[in-house]
């Protein structure tokens, strides 16, 4: 008789998926048959099993969402960290990661870093500021603080962090979470490097819930992505998107666009517009 077991894919290495489930962790290999089916990713729920002394991943179960880049799924949120910087902020960076996580169905968080490193914020800190007048999450963490807020909005979930190679993602864990230090101190000892550069993606026990510390990316790549429904994940444009003549407008050149209004008025973030615009436009010229 087949014995199937549940558990959360929380560490992908090569060919080694290590499954957490109430009671332990073990390390499973998915079976042949199914690795070009569905490739589990990390978060993902599996079943599998126990065959003498291994365990084999039969089957991925169905996803909440899944983010590509990194490649991630069944996560709460996405904690877009943004540092002010080295490297320096932009907030079209920033944009575009808001609509790659709203696409993925995943709710943003911004998360800022570095401000310790600008002699001038006041320019930037009235950037953020139309973040947050739109709805969004924006949350500072810096070294020497408490992280309060921060903890409070990762307690009890699964979070991703997402963001630039060099935006603090992985000194930010490592203040919520000592023991995370200790662990990727061991993690580059063992690979026989000096300093800890995220490799891999992995899920870690942080403020009761769970953190996934990602590669730093380098693209942000929309071509592969259905973006008609790009506006529904623009918080910026919610209070007006229903009230546009057309029901399928795109806010582009329609006339009677309550978006473009209320961009006209200065209602909305223009960076945002501006790089929707761009997309769409890109959008357009595939079709
Ligand atoms: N001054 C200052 N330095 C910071 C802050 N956060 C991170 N740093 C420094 O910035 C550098 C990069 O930080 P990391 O945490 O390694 O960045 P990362 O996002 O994990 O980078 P990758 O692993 O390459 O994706 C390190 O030297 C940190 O000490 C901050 O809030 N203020
Ligand atoms: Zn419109």
């Amino acid at each position: 008789m087949i014995n199937m077991q549940q558990g959360r894919i929380i560490k992908i290495i090569s060919n080694q998926y290590t499954i957490q489930n109430e009671k332990e962790e073990i390390i499973a290999k998915p079976r042949g048959k199914m690795r070009q089916q569905q490739t589990p990713v990390v978060g993902d729920f599996v079943e599998y099993e126990k065959i003498e002394d291994s365990y084999r991943i039969h089957k991925v179960l169905p996803r909440t969402n899944r983010l590509l880049r990194p490649a991630i799924a069944n996560v709460d949120q996405a904690l877009i960290v943004t540092s002010l910087k080295d490297p320096d902020y932009s907030c079209h960076l920033l944009n575009r990661l808001i609509f790659l996580v709203g696409l993925a169905g995943v709710k943003p968080v911004i998360c800022v870093t570095k401000l310790d490193l600008l002699e001038d914020p006041e320019e930037i800190l009235a950037d953020l500021e139309k973040y947050k007048k739109a709805g969004y999450d924006v949350v500072f963490s810096n070294p020497g603080s408490d992280d309060r807020e921060l903890q409070e909005i990762l307690n009890g979930k699964v979070s991703v962090l997402c963001g630039q190679s060099g935006a603090g993602k992985s000194s930010l864990l490592n203040r919520l979470n000592p023991d995370f230090e200790l662990q990727t101190q061991a993690i580059s000892k063992a690979l026989g490097r000096g300093k800890h550069t995220t490799r891999y993606c992995q899920l870690h026990p942080v403020c009761d819930g769970l953190v996934a510390d990602t590669p730093g990316f380098s693209s942000l790549d929309f071509t592969r992505l259905d973006t008609s429904h790009l506006d529904a994940c623009i918080l910026d444009f919610k209070p007006y998107i229903h009230t546009c003549r057309f029901k399928d407008c795109k806010h582009l050149n329609e006339p009677d666009c309550s978006i473009k209004e209320a961009l006209n008025k200065g209602e909305i973030n223009a960076s945002i517009y501006e790089d929707y615009k761009n997309i769409m436009e890109e959008r357009g010229k595939k079709l």
